[in-house]
This record gives structure tokens, sequence and C-alpha cells, in this order.
């Protein structure tokens, strides 16, 4: 095996010129394997084998530095730099992270999660560099999907008046998760096509002369020109910025690709190799299904099948399936996402009601802004978006939408723990960024019925609110509880004095084992579904400290500025005296990892809050 012989990095250079091929393939039957076990992110890393290795050719590392935007592709940089052995535990609590990390190898030059920022990380990278005197190259790949969020824009806008070399490499496998959208994707489509065009164009112009009067068309056909030239010559829209153009490349030809790099090593200031590779690359179900492989569950290798099926819904499918009732009730209700239809489960919606549906690309920012304006003009917007990837657009959330008190309803899917993805998509900061905007409302339900009504309740509400769901599974229990939901009101689950368990969302379900826990004890402990973190039910908690000696507090957020700390004003502006515990988040990034470990490793699992309740008893 030629991949027994990359033990470190740089090892690929002891490769002789003729194994190249060989290595390619090797690398990718180990990818299947390892991830067809332990799951993690297969078709951008499938495709992106042969520039890797380019690069690490190319490249002198760790001095030379790659920037990988998102970082999810960056799978064979890892075992071309002597991580091959962490694939066994790829994702796993403790185990090797599915992204770049500067702390776990000194040959990830930053790390990455969320998209669009590599190139301003390189230009940093780039600048540094300048000012310290050094010669080094610097690369920031960058894949279509993640070069129509605005910050690859607002960096290549800067880049474009640099003097000294930067590396900019555009990964174009013409797909984001999902379908690549919008005019970038268009542009970058004509590009790939240009070629076929160029034919198409002679073959139109000897047509129509060989015919009477056909020369006139082709004169005038001629001088429209200027318009074709966007088509024609490539590159046109980064030569016109300032940035020079190299491409397009074949991205699984790796001589072809050293050289382009060799040559771009050369431009005194920024360089964009456009590189063209397939998404899935080498494995039949992922180049037929490239969504579905983008991030993939353990799968059978045979059949691409997922080895594990799910049997149960998630809250996803419970969105989408509420999402679709509330476009049927109301003509009004349009639905945004940034780039992710499958995972936010719109793609049901979206089948339904096309013209209702949009997807803006992999732009939070905007999407804010644009549902506001959407609100602005009469609709009624839904945007639908993991947790973490609105934290950037925290000032459209408060300039756009709440001064305005507009009715956009934000549906936040993977909000709380996400488990194997890590630390820069734990959806664990929502509640504190969201709460201190005023005019938002923010809630979260306990189980899946309870999503379906607080969509509903979003919906009629006519002022900013936040509905926030966790990764997974829709908890089905306490199905009975279904009380009408209130705006700021909460829901006593059950009331027998002694600790009140205050609970958000996910952890409703935790109360009741945490509850079950205290009993065995000879503890009485009331749940209270909490329902609204903001506004917070002043009246419940005022009420709780009546009859019950603790007030405990849980949320899957992190303590400060969440939830506790608002039933704590409380408590102070009433000046209420009563035990308190708050259970939640540590002020620490979470590692990546199985939930269930994460929340023991935090104490955020039943045992752990109900030992730090009888430590405080
Ligand atoms: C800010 C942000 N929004 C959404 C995502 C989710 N996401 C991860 S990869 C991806 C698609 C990226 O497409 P592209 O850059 O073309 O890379 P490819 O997957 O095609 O290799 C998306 C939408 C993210 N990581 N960050
Ligand atoms: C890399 C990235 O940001 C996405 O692919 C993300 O991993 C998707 O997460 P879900 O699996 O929760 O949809
Ligand atoms: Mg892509």
């Amino acid at each position: 095996m030629l991949l027994d012989k990359i033990e470190k990095a740089n090892d690929i250079k002891k490769i002789d010129k003729s194994d190249y091929g060989e290595l390619a393939e090797e690398i990718r039957q180990f990818l299947i394997q390892k991830i067809s076990v332990t799951g993690g992110h297969l078709g951008s890393n499938l495709g992106a084998v042969e520039l890797t290795m380019a690069l690490h050719l190319a490249l002198n590392l760790p001095e030379d530095k790659i920037i990988w935007d998102v970082g999810h592709q960056s799978y064979t940089h890892k075992i071309l730099t002597g991580r091959k052995d962490g694939f066994d535990v790829l994702r796993q609590f403790h185990g090797m992270s599915g992204f770049p990390k500067r702390k776990e190898s000194s040959y990830d030059a930053f790390d990455t999660g969320h998209s669009s920022t590599s190139i301003s990380a390189g230009l940093g990278l780039v600048k540094a560099r300048d000012l310290k005197g050094e010669k080094t190259t610097i690369v920031s790949v960058i894949g279509d999907g993640s070069l129509t969020g605005g910050m690859a824009y607002e960096a290549l806008n800067n880049a474009a008046k640099l003097e000294t070399n930067f590396i900019v490499i555009l990964n174009d496998n013409n797909m984001s998760i999902s379908e690549n959208v919008g005019g970038v994707s268009k542009y970058l489509n004509n590009i790939r096509t240009a070629t076929g065009y160029l034919d198409l164009k002679e073959g139109i112009y000897n047509a129509l002369k060989s015919k009477p009067g056909g020369d006139g068309i082709v004169n005038r056909l001629r001088r429209a020109k200027s318009s074709f030239k966007q088509l024609v010559i490539p590159g046109m829209f980064f030569e016109d910025m300032g940035v020079t153009y190299l491409g397009p490349v074949d991205g699984h030809d790796i001589e072809g690709l050293i050289k382009v790099i060799e040559e771009a090593k050369r431009v005194k200031g920024a360089v964009l190799i456009h590189v063209m590779t397939q998404k899935g690359k080498g494995y039949g179900p992922a180049e037929k299904h490239p969504a579905r492989f983008h991030g993939a569950e353990p799968f059978d290798i045979e059949t691409g099948i997922p080895s594990h099926p799910r049997t149960v819904a998630n809250y996803t499918d419970v969105f989408s399936t509420v999402m679709c009732k509330l476009g049927q009730r109301d003509e009004r209700v349009v639905a945004i996402t940034a780039a992710m239809p499958d995972g936010t489960g719109l793609k049901r919606f979206r089948n339904m009601y096309p013209d209702r549906f949009f997807d803006v690309g992999i732009a939070e920012e905007h999407a804010v802004t644009f549902a506001a304006g959407l609100a602005a003009g009469g609709m009624k917007p839904i945007v639908a978006v993991y947790s973490s990837f609105l934290q950037r657009a925290y000032d459209q959330i408060l300039h756009d939408v709440c001064i305005q008190n507009l009715p956009v309803v934000f549906a936040i899917d993977r909000a709380g723990l996400v488990g194997s993805d890590g630390e820069t998509h734990q959806g664990i900061f929502d509640y504190t960024y969201l709460s201190g905007i005023p005019n938002m409302h923010i809630c979260a339900p306990k189980n899946k019925w309870e999503l379906s009504d607080m969509m509903k309740f979003a919906v009629a509400l006519e002022a900013p609110i936040a509905v926030r769901y966790p990764r997974g599974t829709a908890y089905a229990g306490l199905a009975e509880y279904r009380a009408p939901i209130e705006l700021g009101k909460a829901e006593w689950i059950v009331r027998e004095g002694g600790i009140a368990l205050f609970a958000v969302g996910s952890m409703v379900k935790t109360a009741e084992e945490v509850q079950a826990l205290l009993h065995e004890k000879g503890y009485r402990a009331s749940i209270i579904n909490a329902r609204f973190i903001k506004p917070i039910d002043e009246e419940a908690v005022l009420s709780a400290c009546e009859d019950h000696d603790m007030i405990v507090t849980m949320e899957e957020n992190v303590l400060s500025g969440g939830f506790g700390e608002k039933v704590l004003t409380c408590l102070n502006d009433h000046d209420r005296q009563i035990k308190c515990v708050m259970a939640g988040i540590p002020d620490a990034y979470v590692e990546h990892g199985n939930v269930d470990l994460l929340k023991k490793e935090i104490g955020l699992d039943a045992v752990s809050i109900t030992e730090k309740i009888l430590e405080k008893l």
C-alpha cells in the first residue's frame, strides 16, 4: 500500500509521480471505508483528493499554509499530515475533529467550520507574512457554495489591491450541500460551459453566413459581442476586480494542478485558480446523490444505504410538516433558507410552494434582512436556520427586524448540542444572543406537538419570534400536556412542592428524569415547562417561591445570558430569597462527540444535575 508510506507531512513527496493516481485511489478507498463506519463529510472529501495531493506536493508545509473554507473537505489533508489513525475516532468524543483545528495539528493553519471565512483569514496571514518579511505561500481553498457568502467578496475586494502573492483556489464542484444557487453559481456554470459555447458560436456564425442576408446578422451578433464576453472569456469578473484568474483546470489531474499552482506562486498579487472537481468522485452512490453523501451517517458501502436507518421523526421532520400546513393556511407564509433546504426540512415546502420558497445561498445575513423586507412588504417570512449559523446575522436581526418590530419567525434548528460537528456548530448561544434584543420573543418546545403549536403561534404573533429546537429525535413523551400556547406563559406539568424544576425545551425530558431520581431519594419535585425564554413567566417563578424550597433552572444554552440568569433577575427584582441551582452550559466551547457523552462531561445530564441539587440541599 502506498498509503502505508504516508506517516507524516511531506511523505507524499517521496512517492513516485507515476504512483500519484494509485495513491489517490487508495486515499478514496480509505475515506469510503472509514466514513462508512464513523459517518462524516464524504462527498466533498472524495472530490478534493487530487487537489489536496497537488497542494501538498507544490507547497512546503507547515511554513506554507492552507486555509480550508468550512473545513469539511480537509480529510485528505489530515491523512497527508500523519493523522490516518484519527479516522477510527473521527468526530467522536476526544477523537479527531472533522474540521481543521490548530490545537490538533501544526499543519492546520486556521480553524474553520462556518463558511466563506477562508479568504479573509488567508489575507490576514498574507499581511502577517509580509509584515514579518517572510517568503511563504498562503493558499485559501474555497468551494463554489461558500463563494455565495458575502464575506468572500468583502475579502476579495480587499485582496484585489495586494502587491504580494496570495493564492485563492476555487474548488468548483457545481454543488453546495444541495444544488448551488444564484448568479455566481450561474456565472461559474457559464465558465464551465464556455468551451462548448465557443464551438456553438462558431457553428452559428458559419451556418448563418451561408444563408442569404446571414452576413448582416453575423455582424449584428458580433457588435453584441461584449455581452457574450462574460460568457466566453473565463474569469472576467475576477480579472476586472484586479484578481488574476487562472483556469478553469481539471481538479482531478494532479500534474496539471501542480503546474498551475507553481504558475500562481509567481503572481505578484491575488490570484484565483478555478479548479473543477466532482463531488463524491469515485464512489457511485455519492456521485449520484451528492446531497445525501455531503454529511453521511454510517452506511453500507455496497449499497450506500444508511446502516441504521431512522425510524422515528426528528424535530426537522415535524417542522417540515407544519411548514406545509402553514403554507396551505396562509398565502402570505414564505420560507427562507441559507443553502440548507435539506438540513432545515424546507424541501417539502419548496416542492409545494416553489414561488414562496427562497434559497439565498450561504448568506445568513442577507437571509435575515431579506426576510425583514418581505415582512415589511406584508408577507409572513419564516427563516429556517441552524442556531450556530444565525450567529453571524446578529446585527440584521437587531437592526433590520427588531427595531421595526417586523413579524419575522426564526425557526432555529440544531439548537443545543449537535454532537459530532463540535465547537463551531454547537447551537448553545442563541438564548443569549437573542434575548438581549428588544422586541424579540423566544420559545422552545418540550416535544413534537409543541413544536407544531409554537410554529402556529409564532406565525400569528405579528412580532419577531424565535422557535428553537434541537438536532435529533423529536420527543414524543408528555403527549397529554398540550395547553394552548400563550405569550410568556409557562406550563406546569406536575406541581408537588419541594424542588421546582424549571426546564426549557429539550430539558423538560431531562427534568422528568431528574424528578424520578429525586423521588428515589425521597424528595418532592415539580416540573415546569418554561416554554418562553423571553419573556419569561415571572408569575410562575414567583408562585413557585410560595410552595417550593428550591428553584432549579435547566437549559441547553450557555449559562451566561441564558434562561437561568433571567430567573435570578426576576427573583432579585421581587426580593425573593430561595435556593437556586442553574443547570446549563459552562463558559467554554464544547467539543465534538456523542451528545449524551457531552452532556455528562459538562454536567448537563440528569444524574449530574440531581447531584448538584442534592449538594445544594
Ligand atoms: C455560515 C454557514 N452556513 C451554512 C453552512 C453549512 N454548510 C456547510 S458546507 C456547505 C456547502 C458548501 O459548499 P461548497 O463550498 O461548494 O463546498 P462543497 O460541499 O461543495 O465541497 C454548507 C451550506 C456552514 N458551514 N456555514
Ligand atoms: C459542514 C457543515 O456545516 C454541514 O455539513 C453540517 O455538518 C451539517 O450538519 P447536520 O448534519 O446537522 O445537518
Ligand atoms: Mg461545492
